[in-house]
């Protein structure tokens, strides 16, 4: 019975669909800038909240966002059923009639016949207990071939739930509807579901990892021989013959030559300077597009969301009791404009994008953040204001709890800065003058660190340093900034990065002491800034960066084919196409691989199906779901005043009955937004706007003061020497066949900073000069990334 039905699902395999089938009725198509109007484009029915005229937006927002959806955020295994929820649910129109009946052992033992990486097996997934054959849909599924994968043989109710894009439109269950090929009986189709777990997705999903991480090591290994390559080649075209540069560049299959490989050239100078498309409307992709029409290229910016801006997301909204008692501070609409992803960053540290605010004339202001970690932990009970270094206060209590792991942390972060200044060779004469930056730990040398690819982890462990630290104190508090919760493979190297602009350990250097006619200790904070008016600030910046630039929001490219002449047609959802001279994928790493469609991708597919990001490991967590409300009530009573006051996140450290740990955090916006009407407030004045990750056991926030949600799957890359042996072997494919790579994922960091000077890297190795000559720091970061990432010689 079971190879009956299976041959007979075989041979109904349905063809791939035409890319018609991803058409929606409307596109947005702005010749100009997205501007600020591209960024409030809601995503939130206005039933969900409290006022019927309360605009709240937030791209990327989860339609169907209420109160359920923080019921039960946590670490492990418990997360929000959508179901209950209107708006977001993949609804998969199917005649029932005509199918089969199949058994679930019919469904899992599909998996042994799938040849995972090629061959004739069948991809089947179940949902609302109908069978789907997804085969032919692997290779053109946005998420990727590798994430879908990790759905073989399961149902996908969990998949839909934890990547809430698919319920966004129409488009999954489109892709779905004509691929059923069978029918489950109810205790089955339930069954499946039960089955189906995040625990089983992520055991998968690492496997697979695993299997890839093979390839990237063989790939990896190659790399000093491949770099000796590329610079002997470099050397001839510099100092004896480009042609014969070039003509040695052709003849290595397996390596990319900056400037001399086929598509790694700079387009010609003159009048006419070319076309490139830019995938993902990202700091990095609007960085890049931005360089590249200012020096005269046609630049055609594709966005698969309604507006530009990436993880920078942005967010209106109208809180109903503030707006009561302050009717003076409501902009024009009676809005507060609000950023939410990148609300704050050390401005020593960011060298571009300070010199880009400062090109594009946005002003700035101070932003001192303030973290306050909250352990319930049982027998780790205690409190810590981050930046605040006394241990003799009621608010410090943690650092008397963990006295010597804060000294073995603060040894090991001591090694790992001297071990990286050996490598980076910081004790040379001509290194000496040099400003502090980020970047230098992977120049030169630096690339032979071993602690880039340590974990901090382990060196704190060799330290003497204890898990329940590592657990209760460092895990929470970072995760609260790369909203990751899985930090142990976090690279050593990274550890003096995050130290200067959030400190464990504050010292008067990575302590803001500017003035303040605040508390005494609010003196004691990070040295970070915002826009001086955040909600305009952002969106401003992005709208000034595509400026002249071809828009396409509400857009996803489907592919991007190899042409003869070595050109690009970039083929995109709403069936249109141009022909592209070169191509940047800004956008995340298995999107990427999924687009490109030419021969002998091996190296793309094996390091673009490496990157790992945050939800594969934690699929399910509420670190991947946001809440956005005015509840107050979920902050300890004991210190709510205080953190509404003057902290910017809250994060609660509880112990689950199942005794693992759950982080919960509440980023205080009310503090960190300096909006219209809102930036001349005094602290305890503005209204109270948090976001939450991950509420612990038993809280729940006022469904009416709930005012959206969001989600963050696929915009975290990990923090581990896995991912930073992916961004090095990158160099091997940028520039290959004219397509290059940029954004979060090519560099070492979640970081607004990097992400931009990744997209100007990419412009500047297709032909656009570097945009801030006089700023020479940021010049010397921007070289310094280059070193890392590779793209242009
Ligand atoms: C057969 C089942 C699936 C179908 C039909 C499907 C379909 C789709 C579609 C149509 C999109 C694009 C949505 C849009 O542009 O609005 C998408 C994106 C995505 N899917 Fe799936 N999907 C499936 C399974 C999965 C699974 C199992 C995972 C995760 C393990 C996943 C992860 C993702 C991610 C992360 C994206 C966003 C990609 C990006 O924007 O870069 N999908 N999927």
């Amino acid at each position: 019975m079971m190879r009956a039905s299976l041959r007979r699902i075989s041979t109904t395999r349905p063809q791939a669909r035409p890319s018609s089938a991803w058409a929606r009725p409307q596109r947005p198509h702005t010749a100009m800038a997205a501007g600020a109007a591209g960024f409030v484009a809601g995503a939130l029915g206005a039933h969900q909240l409290a006022r019927s005229d309360a605009v709240v937006s937030f791209d990327d927002m989860d339609r169907h966002t209420k109160a359920e959806k923080s019921k039960k955020l946590k670490t492990k295994q418990e997360h929000p059923t959508h179901s209950a929820l209107d708006g977001g649910r993949v609804t998969v129109e199917v005649d029932e009639e005509d199918l089969d009946l199949m058994t679930l052992d019919e469904v899992e033992a599909s998996r042994a016949t799938l040849a995972h990486d090629g061959g004739d097996g069948q991809l089947l997934c179940t949902y609302d207990g109908i069978v789907y054959d997804v085969t032919s849909f692997a290779d053109a599924h946005p998420g990727g071939r590798e994430l879908l994968l990790t759905a073989s043989g399961m149902d996908l109710k969990h998949f839909f739930e934890n990547y809430t894009v698919h319920g966004h439109s129409d488009k999954a269950a489109n892709w779905l509807s004509p691929l059923a090929v069978g029918k489950l009986t109810p205790e089955d189709a339930l069954e499946a579901q039960r089955r189906s777990t995040p625990e089983n997705h992520v055991r998968r999903r690492l496997a697979r990892l695993r299997a890839s991480r093979r390839r990237l090591l063989a790939i990896a290994c190659s790399l000093p021989a491949a770099i000796a390559v590329r610079k002997f080649i470099s050397f001839v075209g510099n100092y004896v013959s480009s042609s014969v540069a070039k003509w040695l560049a052709r003849r290595i299959p397996f390596l990319t030559v900056p400037g001399y490989s086929k598509g790694a050239e700079p387009l010609p100078q003159g009048t006419k300077r070319g076309t490139v498309a830019v995938v993902g409307g990202g700091i990095a992709g609007c960085g890049a597009a931005w360089m590249l029409a200012r020096d005269g290229f046609d630049v055609v910016l594709y966005e698969a969301r309604p507006a530009t801006s990436g993880n920078a997301r942005t967010f209106d909204w109208v809180d109903d009791v503030w707006r009561k008692t302050s009717t003076t501070n409501v902009d024009e609409e009676g809005r507060v404009k609000s950023c939410v992803s990148v609300t704050a960053w050390p401005s020593l540290l960011y060298k571009n994008y300070t010199a880009l605010l400062k090109h594009l004339n946005v002003e700035t202001c101070a932003m001192p953040l303030s973290w306050f970690l909250n352990s319930k932990v049982p027998g780790y009970e205690g409190t810590l204001w981050g930046a605040d270094p006394n241990s003799d206060n009621e608010f410090n209590t943690l650092r008397d709890v963990f006295r010597d792991d804060f000294r073995a942390y603060e040894r090991a972060e001591y090694f790992a800065r001297r071990c990286t200044d050996f490598f980076c060779l910081a004790w040379a004469p001509w290194k000496r003058g040099d400003s502090r930056s980020m970047y230098t730990n992977h120049t030169g040398l630096g690339l032979l660190n071993p602690l880039n690819v340590v974990p901090l982890y382990t060196v704190f462990r060799a330290f003497g340093g204890t898990d329940a630290w590592w657990d209760i104190v460092f895990t929470p508090y970072y995760t609260a900034s790369f909203l990751v919760d899985e930090l142990r493979p976090f690279p050593a190297v990274f550890g003096p990065i995050i130290e200067a602009q959030i400190p464990l350990n504050p010292t008067p250097e990575n302590s803001w002491h500017g003035a303040s006619d605040r508390a005494e200790r609010d003196c004691v904070l990070t040295t970070c800034v915002t826009w001086k008016d955040a909600g305009a600030g952002i969106r401003g910046v992005f709208a000034k960066l595509v400026e002249g630039v071809d828009v396409r929001v509400d857009t996803r490219v489907l592919q991007v084919q190899l042409l003869e002449d070595g050109r690009h047609k970039v083929v995109d959802e709403h069936d249109d196409a141009i022909i592209a001279d070169r191509v940047i994928f800004a956008c995340p790493s298995a999107a990427a691989a999924t687009m490109i469609k030419k021969p002998r991708t091996y190296l793309e597919n094996a390091i673009l199906s490496t990157v790992v990001y945050a939800d594969d490991h934690h699929p399910a967590t509420g670190h991947m779901h946001a809440v956005m409300h005015s509840d107050s009530s979920v902050v300890d009573e004991k210190y709510r005043a205080e953190f509404l006051r003057r902290g910017s996140n809250y994060v609660e450290v509880t112990q689950l009955q199942d005794k693992s740990i759950n982080i919960e955090n509440q980023y205080n916006f009310g503090v960190q937004t300096p909006g219209p009407g809102v930036a001349g407030l005094e602290l305890d004045e503005k209204p109270v706007m948090l976001i939450s990750h991950a509420l612990g056991e038993g809280k729940k926030i006022d469904s009416a003061l709930v005012r959206g949600g969001g989600n963050h799957s696929r915009a975290h890359p990990l923090y581990s020497g896995w991912n930073v042996m992916a961004q090095l072997s990158l160099r091997l494919c940028q520039g290959r066949d004219g397509l290059y790579y940029c954004s979060n994922w090519t560099t070492p960091g979640n970081c607004h900073d990097m992400s931009l000077l990744s997209g100007f890297l990419c412009a500047h190795a297709i032909g656009a000069e570097y945009p801030f000559p006089d700023e020479r720091e940021a010049q010397k970061d921007f070289h310094r990334l280059n070193d890392l990432m590779g793209v242009f010689d």
